[in-house]
């Protein structure tokens, strides 16, 4: 719903114009503060004139990325923006990304949006937390993810768990037409369960059904809520015209859900803790949360200072399922429309497949060095149909100079991770599908530094590794198994909707198996 229409629905025309009245007095009064903030300071432009009230805010709606790419022709790599009185600068480009990502990271933390203070959640967990306790966290569940990727792999053992599920359910399509977005999703989210609380769920599930519900309700409600970020008094407006409270709703009950497994898990250190049982061979134990009790209870044991708690753990979780489940999701959805669109690329990685798997078996993480094309087939799909092309913003502590230019402590910093990824001095022909180029002549797998999908800098993606084996479980089966053919005439699109990542519009592809594949 827009502003306007939550305005006049559920005002009467008394308190309307008092908000207006009201609203305008406070803006002017920021606006002058704001400009003699700004004139004195070597700032970054704005690439036009803000309007009254909301700034730049409403011009960034339908297409942002567009608008912003013609803003950066006008402006330069670096440029501010002005969101209802709040100070943004955008930041472009490979250089200027690193300066700000990289060398600069110290300087940065997150900003708190409203959704956080709905879920009281800014400070705890990864994404939302930064200092001290970013760190700790941070460490504890990587170091906890580089285990169960070591060794047996636990992780590619979950994922190949998954992907079987996943192929004989497209099998049972029987070349029909099909919408695989739940099933790829549902799959996706299966592998989290795994790794996360242990389980995995059949698809159909009425819980695990619950549970993406709740979850996918909630992430398409977030969008919705993102203008209370720069409109805070619209927040008190009575009878909840942006669904604030639904969405509050939604995400205790998620985490009502999901503290009964974190109550689960600690019941089950502390038991093993007292009859001694923690056998390293039980699977049922491979969990992220028993490992983070069980580290917790260790640290306390060794009375060291420490920041785990069911809090931080609680928001972890939610970290994880939330930036952990559409983004992987999304990007095979998006190789499968890549592909669809492409039937020469899909015999290529086909043959490679042949050539080095054969049909007898299904891929593995050893095979993964010697399927280069598939690999470039995946790389060029998150250059071209990047999820996140404006990465995660930033919230700069103190003041910093980028291209030249001051961005003052306190400054909302947006890093357009897309800038580099379709940059044209970089790849010749951006807006092309060609895997090719990330091939060497010798056929051996480029890694350019301006490839940034999983951003860069010490706030990189936390789930890169598991992505990156996702996505060439996940697809390298697929490519095996099936050709992929279109469901009409017309091909269906390959541009993006915006939501909290970039999802593919709503296709129907079939799926044709191919001979003599198990
Ligand atoms: C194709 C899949 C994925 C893509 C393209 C992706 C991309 C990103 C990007 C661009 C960021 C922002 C980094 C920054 O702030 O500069 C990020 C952060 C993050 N991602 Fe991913 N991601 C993917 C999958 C995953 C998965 C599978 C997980 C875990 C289960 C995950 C967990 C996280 C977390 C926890 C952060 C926050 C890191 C921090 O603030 O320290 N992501 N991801």
């Amino acid at each position: 719903m827009t502003i306007i229409g939550a305005l006049t629905s559920h005002l009467d025309p008394l308190t309307l114009l008092i908000t207006v009245v009201v609203g305008l007095g406070m803006y002017l009064l920021y606006w002058s503060t704001c400009v003699q903030r700004f004139s004195s300071r070597n700032v970054p432009p704005y690439p036009i004139r803000p309007w009254p009230l909301c700034g730049h805010l409403f011009m960034l709606t339908k297409q942002p990325l567009e608008q912003l790419q013609k803003w950066r022709q006008k402006t330069g790599d670096v440029f501010s923006l002005d969101f209802a009185g709040r100070h943004m600068v955008v930041v472009n480009g490979f250089e200027s990304l690193k300066d700000l990502l990289v060398k600069k990271a110290d300087k940065l933390a997150r900003p708190e949006t409203f959704l956080m203070r709905l879920h009281g959640d800014y400070g705890l967990g990864i994404i939302n937390s930064y200092g001290a306790n970013w760190k700790e966290q941070r460490t504890l569940s990587l170091s906890i993810l580089r285990a169960f990727g070591m060794g047996r792999n636990v992780i590619a053992q979950k994922i190949d768990e998954e992907v079987e599920v996943f192929i004989n359910e497209l099998a049972k399509f029987r070349g029909q037409p099909c919408d695989v977005k739940l099933l790829v999703h549902t799959s996706v989210a299966n592998v989290l369960n795994s790794i996360i609380i242990g389980q995995r769920y059949e698809h159909g599930d009425p819980q695990f059904g619950h549970f993406l519900r709740l979850l996918n309700n909630l992430i398409a409600r977030i969008a919705g809520t993102s203008v209370l970020n720069h409109f805070r008094l619209l927040r008190y407006l009575p009878g909840d015209p942006f669904e604030a409270n639904v969405l509050k709703k939604l995400a205790s009950e998620l985490k009502s859900m999901l503290m009964r497994f974190i109550t689960r898990e600690r019941k089950k250190v502390e038991e093993s803790e007292k009859t001694n049982t923690d056998s390293e061979d039980s699977t049922e134990r491979v969990n992220f949360i028993y490992e983070y009790f069980k580290e917790k209870k260790a640290r306390e044991a060794r009375r060291e200072n420490t920041r785990l708690d069911e809090n931080n753990l609680s928001a972890i979780i939610n970290n994880l399922f939330g930036a952990g489940s559409e983004t992987s999701g999304n990007t095979v959805l998006f190789f499968m429309l890549h592909m669809l669109h492409r039937p020469e690329e899909q015999e290529v990685i086909y043959a490679e497949i042949k050539d080095v798997v054969g049909t007898h078996r299904r891929p593995n993480m050893q095979d993964k060095p010697r399927l280069n094309y598939l690999n470039a087939a995946i790389m060029e799909t998150q250059r071209l149909s990047n999820i996140a092309p404006i990465g995660l913003q930033r919230l700069v502590l103190s003041d910093i100079e980028i291209k030249g230019y001051t961005i003052p402590a306190g400054t909302i910093v947006m890093p357009i991770l897309d800038s580099s990824l379709k940059d044209e001095q970089t790849w010749g022909d951006p807006e092309n599908f060609r895997p090719s180029r990330f091939l060497a002549d010798d056929g051996s797998l480029l890694q350019p530094e301006q490839f940034i999908p999983f951003s860069f800098g010490k706030r990189v993606c936390l789930g890169e590794a598991l992505a990156r084996m996702e996505l060439f479980l996940f697809l390298s089966a697929l490519m095996q198994k099936f050709r992929l053919e279109q469901e009409a005439d017309d091909l269906p699109d390959t541009s993006g909707i915006y939501g909290i990542t970039i999802s593919p519009k709503p296709f129907k592809v079939r799926m044709i198996e191919r001979e003599g594949i198990p």
